[in-house]
């Protein structure tokens, strides 16, 4: 759910500035879920932009105590969410963490790495939600270690059935700063989607598990 219209609305438009969204018909992108996609929205570049980051760390830090208060801790979901993760965490002066896909196979074999107390409140920053898999395996180790995950947090979010389907069975609350329908609406009023584009994305969308661009 998305929480301000106007964020939405900001975030969608800095992520079209700095080329995030990139669109690939012909040649489409294999997602973590293993769908294809004409889009891929790469949140990681916000990085790159100091003004950008910050504004994006900032309205989720905003968010977050909105939200929940002063969490125990913050938890980014690896690779994607630690650096923004660990900058929500530096403004909102909390400890922070990460959470691997799976435990390491040498050295220590965490999945979660820094220091994680049994019932600490902690609120997961995540930079996408396609399917959610990713985020609530996340959610599932967490638990697994005791944690009292309060909820996530995330940069953008498809707002798939599946996706809503999956938070709910893992009964995880999830608020993101901007939309799939967010993105298209400013794509749209801005020319950066053309037209045919347009039609292939409403195409894909409306069943994106199935999708090839045959
Ligand atoms: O909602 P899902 O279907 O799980 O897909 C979204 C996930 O995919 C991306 O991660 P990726 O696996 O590409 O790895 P990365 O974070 O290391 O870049 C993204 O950062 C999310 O974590
Ligand atoms: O589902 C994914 O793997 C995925 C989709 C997307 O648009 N961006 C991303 O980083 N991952």
């Amino acid at each position: 759910m998305v929480l301000d219209k106007n964020t939405a609305k900001k975030t969608a438009e800095l992520l079209l500035q700095i080329n995030a969204i990139k669109l690939k018909p012909e040649n489409p992108f294999t997602w973590a879920s293993g769908w294809n996609s004409p889009i891929y929205c790469d949140n990681r570049i916000l990085l790159s932009y100091p003004l950008i980051r910050n504004y994006i760390r900032d309205e989720m830090a905003k968010q977050v105590e909105q939200l929940y208060g002063k969490p125990d801790c913050i938890v980014g979901v690896a690779t994607g969410a630690i650096g923004i993760g660990a900058l929500v965490a530096d403004k909102l002066n909390l400890p922070f963490v990460y959470v691997r896909p799976q435990p390491k196979s040498h050295g220590r074999q965490n999945q979660i790495e820094g220091h994680l107390e049994a019932n600490q409140s902690v609120v997961v920053i995540e930079d996408l939600i396609s399917t959610g898999k990713s985020s609530l395996n996340a959610v599932d180790a967490l638990r697994d270690q005791k944690a009292n995950v309060k909820g996530m947090l995330a940069i953008f979010t498809y707002g798939f059935q599946t996706a809503l389907d999956n938070f709910k069975d893992k009964n995880t609350e999830l608020h993101t700063l901007s939309s799939y329908e967010y993105l298209i609406e400013q794509a749209s009023e801005t020319g950066y989607v053309k037209d045919d584009q347009l039609k292939t994305l409403m195409e894909w969308r409306k069943d994106p598990s199935k999708w090839t661009n045959k």
